[in-house]
């Protein structure tokens, strides 16, 4: 496909450390965390205007799902919105529990492991063709996600076990998954997850749920962990050859390339060599780049994303990360943690190190490593200045669009709309339904007519300014973008 839908959904871990004694329950800090998404939508589960999903699922780990994007940049512009979303939350939180009378800080961290070994994730969505032969997919795509940890891995610090020594993987998740290919999602933790639920039209195309990502905190990466599966996607799509590396057990071989930072592990692959991560990658990027020059760049990140993911294998292959310790997290992280390890005179597995290796995920702008990495230079960054806060508030030029104008006007005027990834209503008007299955489409009459019933939108509707909207919610994200022309000022009622 030449035009693609993407999407990203990132669980966060969250914790709570008072000055002393024990922290709260994560279950009751995430309550907290919530509080103003659910003064905002009535629901832990809500759409917001940026187009995207706020909730909590059972359990504890808050999850901001993406708007659907049609364009990297933008997927990764209002993916790293959410981070800033969460962080805006643990502020306020941190503020009520002091309130209440607990003392102490929130963490959240965008990571996929925390300290007690539970994993989290985040996955991802692609639009792909119905006509997509699944076979053919999974068995080039499982060797490509089962590898692509060694360009876009999040890097980990690895306590000493009985049987091996502390040491530093390419992966944060690659220990945590279970199969293959399977429907279930949390249970069985497959790397591809092929649940039937396309958000789409269900005739011609279905969503792909790849579940087994780590979460990054550099966008460099991003752009390469999601461009380079594009790419291997179009190349599936179009029928080309694409070599043979099919895996003989695919999770055994996560687990073992995770650690072997050197990627000269070898995995079995069916019927053939062993092969190390390098060279399946290396097959997969020649393959691609003969498809790119042979076809054309589908899109302007193209050249990049190849750039980005010839330099991350020559890295692992020559064994010089510096290659890479400015734009690949798991580089960016190895050099903090060796850094701080020769500083302090620390051997791999003290604790001190899998303490840097959490506070490089946290998303607390002022404080989170990695973020004071990004301002000291030793990050890039695929996003301008400014992106970030602008995805907040604004989604993208998909069906999101739609999506946030519904729920801004809606709220403007006072009512209340109901809203998934498909369908949009006026919560009073449950019969005037509108189902967009073109997740590409950015207009639509019906959603015009829809919100008209409302009121005279031109006339009526203003939009609020930055500085309105900063001033009137815990988060930018959770403001309403329009407000009613002449709203009548309220006065203060008497207090006595
Ligand atoms: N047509 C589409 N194609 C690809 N991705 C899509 C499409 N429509 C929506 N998405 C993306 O899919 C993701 C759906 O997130 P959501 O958390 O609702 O996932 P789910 O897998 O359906 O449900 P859950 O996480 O509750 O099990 C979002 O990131 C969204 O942007
Ligand atoms: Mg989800």
């Amino acid at each position: 496909m030449d035009r693609r839908i993407f999407g990203v959904e990132t669980e966060f871990g969250i914790s709570h450390r008072p000055v002393e004694g024990r922290g709260l329950p994560p279950d009751e800090l995430a309550r907290y965390l919530f509080r103003p998404v659910v003064e905002f939508g009535r629901s832990s589960n809500i759409f917001i205007p940026n187009g995207s999903r706020l909730y909590l699922d059972v359990g504890s780990h808050p999850e901001y799902a993406s708007a659907e994007c049609a364009d990297l940049i933008d997927l990764i512009a209002n993916e790293n919105a959410g981070d800033r979303i969460m962080h805006d939350l643990a502020v306020a939180a941190e503020k009520a529990i002091h309130l209440d009378g607990f003392s102490g800080q929130i963490y959240v961290l965008k990571n996929n492991v925390d300290s007690a070994g539970n994993s989290y994730g985040s996955h991802e969505n692609y639009l792909i063709p119905r006509t997509t032969h699944f076979r053919r997919l999974s068995g080039i795509l499982l060797p490509f996600l089962v590898t692509r940890q060694i360009i876009s891995g999040a890097g980990r610090v690895v306590p000493a076990t009985d049987e091996t020594e502390a040491h530093f993987a390419f992966s944060q998740r690659a220990d945590h998954m279970w199969e293959g290919i399977s429907s279930a999602t949390t249970r069985a933790r497959p790397i591809i997850n092929t649940r039937d639920e396309p958000h789409s039209d269900a005739a011609t195309h279905r969503r792909l749920h790849v579940i087994v990502g780590d979460s990054n905190m550099s966008t460099t990466t991003a752009l390469l962990r999601y461009g380079s599966t594009d790419l291997v996607l179009r190349m599936i799509e179009a029928g080309v050859p694409i070599g043979d590396y099919e895996l003989e057990n695919p999770i055994s071989a996560i687990r073992h390339i995770s650690h072997d930072i050197t990627g000269h592990a070898a995995v079995r692959v069916r019927g053939a060599e062993d092969h190390t991560a390098v060279q399946i990658q290396r097959g997969l990027l020649q393959r691609a780049q003969r498809f790119v020059a042979e076809h054309g760049a589908h899109h302007e990140h193209v050249e990049t994303v190849l750039e980005l993911w010839e330099r991350a294998l020559e890295s692992v292959e020559t064994g010089d990360h510096t290659l890479i310790d400015h734009d690949i997290d798991w580089a960016i992280k190895k050099r903090l943690v060796e850094e701080v390890a020769d500083a302090r005179g620390l051997e791999m597995g003290h604790r001190r190190l899998e303490q840097v290796d959490m506070a490089y995920h946290d998303v607390n702008p002022d404080r989170g490593l990695f973020h004071m990495l990004r301002r000291r230079g030793r990050a890039t960054d695929v996003l301008d200045a400014g992106a970030v806060t602008e995805a907040m508030i604004t989604p993208p030029a998909t069906r999101a669009a739609l999506r946030g104008q519904v729920v801004s006007t809606a709220r403007a005027y006072g009512a209340q709309s109901t809203v998934d990834w498909v369908h949009h209503k006026l919560t009073d008007r449950p019969l005037d339904a509108v189902m967009l299955k073109d997740p590409f489409a950015v207009v639509d009459s019906r959603i015009d007519a829809l919100l008209d019933k409302l009121g005279d939108r031109s006339s009526q509707l203003r939009e609020r300014t930055l500085d309105e909207r900063r001033g009137s919610g815990a988060s930018l994200a959770l403001t309403d973008r329009y407000a009613l022309l002449g709203e009548p000022e309220r006065d203060e009622p008497p207090l006595i």
